[in-house]
């Protein structure tokens, strides 16, 4: 399926995006392995977490979708996952994989687990490394690629472990290993990473003890049934927030989105840029365990461009392909740097975006690891997203802003973190059509 984007009206109006990825995934998780049952109000239906519990359901465990929107998930415990003989499909998410290597390294069984090309060109050292470490045996392909051959039935020891990048998805696959090891496991980050498997797994009655990258918990207790609210995802939110700055005359309020200071990285560096952004926080969202959750308004405002400080990197690093729309229209010169993971995520985010955004005209000078970027006019251009998510939605935003047309090939995976975007985007002024 392809996209074509043109330019469209000032964006206007309120909207929802859908829930927030990164909690959904672990909301799953948490609750298969809870004791009793675990109420889930926000998942997000996109394909990845989908994936996640599609996975659960083969390893046994029930999960009942509501009319309401609900997910149920009737856990059975640590030790209540059933073996599979077919191998586990993660499809397109990193996240899945690699939290779940975490869980299943520390089953009584064997698993394998596998995903889509994308996913299967994705590093898995990252965790299969200090996984071995606690005693795990998986085999992966080489190059340290999926699929991932883990065997079960080995006993897991806690480590202290420093992560070599900043890594949620490192972070949480030890600290879910640790969960079935003997003694302690410890994670300290170069940099701060979001802490949603620590909430989630004190919320869910687990010791743990912890705060700005760091990490730590102790095998045997038990984690007990939660009801979850998963507020709306930053990821998804950006988008909009990004199109409506840039967008003249644009004024739209983007309801109820979760504003955990790990994500929003991206109202900082568009801050710099002087953008024009309201936060209303949700009274109650600051209560202890709960995420906060914000109204955010978003008006036009002509941005410049700004040098992007590398401490606010990993707090926005699934938003850099949309930021780098911001910088292709801003006023001058915009630098990032420090962002070399943005080469081993879906694509290689930073040469997908400077090909596209070369093609458009732009000015983009790509570096190991980040890129300059000098704001001009867009032209028109044919994009190929790699079938990257997050780059499909980022071009559809620079074809609003284009002289021509923008063609976007391979959008499909669009649904894997939003469902339902360019029937969205269209509601408030994006002009974007799909054929296949
Ligand atoms: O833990 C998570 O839910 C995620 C962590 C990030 O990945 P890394 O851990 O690779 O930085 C992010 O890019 C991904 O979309 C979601
Ligand atoms: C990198 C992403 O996700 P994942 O690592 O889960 O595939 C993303 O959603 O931008």
């Amino acid at each position: 399926m392809h996209w074509m984007a043109r330019k469209g009206r000032p964006l206007k109006g309120e909207i929802t995006v859908p829930g927030d990825k990164s909690v959904s995934h672990r909301s799953i998780m948490l609750g298969a392995l809870a004791e009793g049952t675990t109420r889930i109000r926000g998942f997000l239906e996109g394909e990845d977490t989908r994936a996640t519990a599609a996975v659960f359901q083969q390893l046994g465990i029930e999960i009942e979708s509501l009319p309401s929107g609900e997910r149920l998930v009737h856990g059975r415990g640590l030790h209540g996952l059933r073996g599979s003989s077919d191998a586990l499909d993660c499809g397109n998410a990193g996240t899945g994989m690699r939290l779940l290597a975490g869980v299943m390294a520390g089953q009584r069984f064997d698993s394998v687990l596998i995903g889509d090309a994308s996913l299967s060109k994705r590093p898995m050292r990252r965790v299969t490394e200090p996984l071995a470490l606690m005693g795990a045996r998986i085999d992966t392909e080489a190059g340290g690629l999926p699929p991932l051959r883990i065997h079960g039935a080995q006993s897991l020891r806690g480590i202290d472990y420093a992560t070599p990048m900043a890594s949620a998805q490192v972070k949480s696959a030890v600290l879910l290993a640790g969960l079935y090891a003997e003694g302690a496991t410890q994670v300290t980050e170069p940099h701060p990473t979001r802490d949603y498997t620590e909430r989630m797994l004190a919320a869910f009655g687990w010791p743990i003890d912890y705060g700005e990258g760091r990490a730590r918990l102790s095998g045997g207790h038990r984690l007990e049934a939660q009801q979850i609210a998963v507020p709306a995802d930053f990821s998804s939110a950006a988008f909009f927030i990004v199109a409506a700055s840039l967008i003249p005359g644009s004024d739209l309020l983007i309801r109820n989105v979760g504003i955990h200071p790990r994500r929003t990285g991206l109202l900082r560096a568009l801050a710099l840029m002087g953008a024009r952004i309201d936060i209303e926080p949700k009274p109650g969202s600051e209560r202890p365990g709960a995420e906060p959750v914000a109204d955010i308004r978003v008006r036009h405002a002509e941005l410049h461009g700004a040098d992007i400080p590398e401490d606010v990197v990993p707090d926005m690093i699934d938003e850099f392909p949309a930021l780098f729309v911001a910088a292709s229209v801003a006023e001058g010169l915009t630098r990032v740097r420090g962002a070399a993971e943005l080469r081993v995520k879906e694509s290689d985010r930073l040469g997908t975006m400077a090909a596209g955004l070369r093609q458009l005209g732009v000015q983009v000078e790509e570096t190991p690891d980040g890129a300059d970027i000098i704001g001009g006019l867009l032209g028109s251009a044919h994009i190929d997203s790699h079938g990257d998510h997050r780059i499909a939605m980022s071009f559809s935003i620079a074809g609003q802003l284009c002289a021509g047309e923008v063609r976007i090939d391979h959008c499909d995976t669009v649904a894997t973190s939003f469902p339902g975007f360019d029937a969205l985007a269209r509601s408030i002024g994006f002009e974007l059509g799909l054929s296949s």
